[in-house]
């Protein structure tokens, strides 16, 4: 019985960390867009992924920049010889949103694998996080197996001033995959390829999953149900704890997501509360005990940058105008400036 390490826990909790509001690392705190991009105006002969693509193009490493519409066609290779000056040079810009409010959310359900749709309400958070995302460089996207994920993805993308059109991957089987094939290099450029993981899904809330959270607070005890909901090892009845969820999802983002960063891909990845909980912890690199504490909102996009090989939180996007609350580097503000001259 691990209630002590509960109520350990718990003391440790009393203020809960809500992503959304933690606003740190702030590099340009609420500078103008404009002004940053003529700070940076310099350097935009001097394109970093420019260097480096053509340092791929040299070791035949690249294949398609952003165009592919199949990720078997990444190539990373972790001891090629431009990795050094890529690692240096390269950022890459990683989103991570949790759906947006589901059916059951709205019923207050352990929802879990249980597959449910998002509510009106969770539509309009997709949506709103997309204008938020909007001038964010998407090159591929990954969702869990679940819908509310795949809608969220989905919806938020509609928003986003580049336009690309994001495609579902299927690769289930040959069939599926040739069935699916698109026969315009042109046509493939503008889309942006969108991954299916199921290891992205939320845990498995075993025999939790439909049963109401304020009903089972009152049946089992709202220490004991927290435990559940919240502590690190210790798996609802038949269900996984946040520890094997990680298992399956940061050993997902490490395989599969992390290259793509790597290789200066930008990547957008909407999950769970859960699943989102366990890669942050990694990314974050929180304690057992810290995670406790982490609380993902409905609809919030959260955005990191990948950069020599580490990940740094750039806050989250809570206010009214991205540009405002999310701290751009250089090569966003570049993005955003060429978006800027593109649709003006
Ligand atoms: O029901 C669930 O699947 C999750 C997320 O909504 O709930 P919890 O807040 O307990 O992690």
């Amino acid at each position: 019985m691990a209630t002590s390490r509960f109520h350990q826990a718990l003391g440790t909790a009393q203020s809960h960390q809500h992503l959304q509001n933690s606003g740190s690392h702030h590099e340009f705190g609420n500078a103008s867009l404009k002004l940053i991009s003529k700070a940076f105006k310099a350097d935009v002969g001097l394109s970093i992924r420019g260097g480096y693509n053509s340092c791929m193009r040299k070791s035949g490493v690249i294949q398609a920049s952003t165009s592919q519409t199949s990720v078997q066609s990444v190539s990373y290779s972790p001891n090629n010889s431009c990795d050094e000056l890529r690692r240096k040079s390269s950022e890459a810009a990683l989103i991570l949103i949790r759906h947006g409010e589901s059916l059951w959310n709205e019923k207050n359900l352990f929802t879990g694998c249980v597959d449910v749709p998002l509510t009106k309400k969770g539509v309009e958070e997709a949506i709103e996080a997309g204008k938020r995302i909007s001038n964010i460089p998407v090159d591929m996207i990954y969702t869990s197996a679940l819908i509310r994920a795949q809608m969220t993805a989905m919806l938020a993308m509609t928003q986003h001033r580049r336009k690309k059109v994001p495609i579902i991957l299927h690769n289930e089987n040959e069939q599926a995959r040739e069935w699916s094939r698109i026969f315009s290099e042109d046509t493939k450029k503008q889309s942006i390829p969108v991954v299916t993981a199921w290891q992205l899904n939320e845990r498995m809330y075993g025999e939790l999953q439909g049963l109401n959270k304020q009903e089972t607070a009152d049946r089992f005890g709202k220490e004991k149900v927290h435990e559940w909901r919240r502590s690190y090892d210790i798996p609802p009845p038949n269900g996984e704890s946040l520890e094997m969820c990680a298992e399956r999802a940061v050993a997902y983002f490490k395989d599969h997501i992390e290259p793509q960063l790597l290789s200066g891909k930008n990547v957008m990845i909407a999950a769970h509360g859960n699943s989102l909980r366990s890669i942050i912890m990694y990314l974050d690199k929180l304690t057992s005990q810290e995670v406790i504490n982490l609380e993902l909102s409905t609809g919030i996009p959260m955005l990191y940058i990948f950069k020599g090989g580490k990940f740094i939180r750039r806050g989250s996007p809570a206010g009214p105008t991205e540009a405002g609350v999310y701290a751009y580097t250089r090569s966003l503000a570049l993005y955003r400036q060429r978006l800027d001259d593109m649709l003006h």
